[in-house]
């Protein structure tokens, strides 16, 4: 066995013990941590940031592309954000025994269904450090002990970030090992978490593109909560309002091309198309938006390139958007049935029946009507923060927040039943 791979082992073993002490810790217990964390951030920014320079620095000496650099990069501002996410979701609810139902059958036993967290949770991520301290107050808040491997590329920055997390959890008196970051860079680590650490890992989240889901798909040994690619479509009815169409597709490419939300695919209903592509096409000319169409599409705007059939399927995370034009809701929904990651798609619309119909029909995490597919987020979903957008069916979809994090049991309480 490699040494590393008895590392991890350990780690596993540490964040069970850490897991089996979390539940007795109390709602307050956690609540103060995360505000010792939020204080801990503001307090340790000068020692974030420069270690986050340090990666910036390799990541550009490595030829990183800009948008992942503005993924990694942080500000006095967004150190701030991180302690604002952890101090929201210090003042959520927390999840923790709370009651989800309560009954008593013919029997006469009171059963009651109460949240519990699901143990130790293994979260693989890509190259953004607020989601070292997003995901960690999210698992304090929910009483989870974490394994986090952050992308190679923010490491610095999230060892720092996990330093004052080990402080918040100590000064709290929960257990330090309640979040563990892997301090290495290697992708063995990663091969480890997918082995399931001899038992010791409950949950594994895989958040990341193409190459990560082809490696969890083969080699995951525990239960995996995919928070895969976002390959999200805007869909232009024939009834939608022209002024909200330009507006909503806009912000759903341009606001920050490199998120998981960010509309990559925009299907126009044709029997419309010659009353909305033209100026909505335009707008994102005008922002620097490459669009590349189908011939229909093509015919109504002159500077759009041809699409290939791997534009349908290609997540760009750049500013470029494939365009096509679709007969009204059945056809969008065949193309996002056919083509799409089941992360986030809107319409818009005036009419409530073909909204209805879309919604409906499409199977993926968030639905929107009339609104930007960028809101496929945790903070404004009122999460404070999230684990990300789960991709998967099953236990949870879309936003991934403290509750969601949690599982349950049924506490029976009887009077002496026995069972006839
Ligand atoms: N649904 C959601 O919530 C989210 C989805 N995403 C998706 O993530 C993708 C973009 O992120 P990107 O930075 O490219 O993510 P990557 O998939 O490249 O990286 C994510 C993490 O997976 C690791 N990883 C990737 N491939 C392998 C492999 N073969 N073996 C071991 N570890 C691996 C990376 O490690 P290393 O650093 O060593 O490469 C990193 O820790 C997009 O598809 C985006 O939609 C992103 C954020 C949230
Ligand atoms: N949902 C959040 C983060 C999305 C996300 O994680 O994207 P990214 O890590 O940049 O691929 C947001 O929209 O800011």
């Amino acid at each position: 066995m490699s040494d590393l791979d008895a590392a991890m082992l350990d780690m596993g073993r540490r964040a069970r013990a850490a897991a089996d002490a979390l539940r007795a810790t109390t709602p307050d217990a956690r609540t103060e941590a995360l505000h010792r964390l939020a204080e801990g951030l503001r307090a340790a920014e000068a020692a974030i940031l420069s270690a986050n320079a340090r990666d910036v620095s390799r990541a550009r000496d490595g030829g990183l592309s800009e948008a992942l650099i503005d993924r990694l990069a942080l500000t006095p501002a967004r150190v701030e954000g991180m302690a604002v996410a952890v101090e929201t979701i210090a003042a959520q609810p927390d999840p923790v025994g709370g009651e989800m139902a309560r009954w008593t059958p013919a029997n006469g036993l009171d059963i009651a269904r109460v949240r519990t967290p699901i143990g130790v949770l293994a979260v693989i991520y890509e190259s953004r450090p607020n989601v070292t301290a997003d995901a960690a107050a999210l698992c304090i808040r929910s009483g989870n002990a974490a394994i986090l491997r952050c992308g190679s590329d923010c490491l610095d920055s999230s060892r720092a970030i996990a330093a004052v997390v080990t402080s918040a959890l100590a000064e709290a008196g929960l257990p330090a090992d309640a979040v563990q970051l892997v301090p290495v860079p290697d992708r063995e680590a990663v091969g480890a978490i997918l082995s399931g650490l001899d038992g010791a890992v409950d949950l594994i989240i895989p958040r990341g593109g193409k190459s990560l889901v082809a490696r969890v798909q083969s080699e995951a040994k525990a239960p995996v909560l995919g928070h895969l690619e976002g390959l999200c479509h805007t869909y232009l009815d024939g009834a939608a309002d022209l002024d909200v169409a330009r507006r909503v597709v806009l912000n759903a490419k341009m606001r920050r091309v490199s998120v998981c939300g960010a509309t990559e695919t925009l299907l126009v209903d044709r029997a419309a198309a010659d009353r909305l592509l033209p100026a909505v096409a335009a707008d994102l000319i005008t922002a620097g938006c490459e669009l590349r169409g189908d011939p229909e599409a093509r015919a109504l705007v002159p500077n759009m390139s041809e699409a290939t059939e791997a534009d349908w399927t290609t997540e760009y995370l750049a500013p470029i958007l494939s365009v096509r034009l679709v007969d009204g809701v059945d056809g969008a929904v065949d193309h996002i049935r056919r083509y799409g990651s089941g992360h986030t798609e809107a319409i818009v619309t005036t009419d409530e029946k073909a909204a209805e119909r879309f919604a409906n029909g499409v199977d993926s995490a968030i639905v929107l009507i009339n609104a930007s597919t960028q809101f496929a987020d945790g903070g404004e979903f009122g999460f404070g923060g999230e684990i990300g957008i789960s991709t998967s069916k099953l236990h949870a979809r879309g936003p991934v927040g403290a509750e969601q994090l949690t599982t349950y049991k049924y506490v029976v309480r009887g009077q002496g039943q026995t069972r006839p």
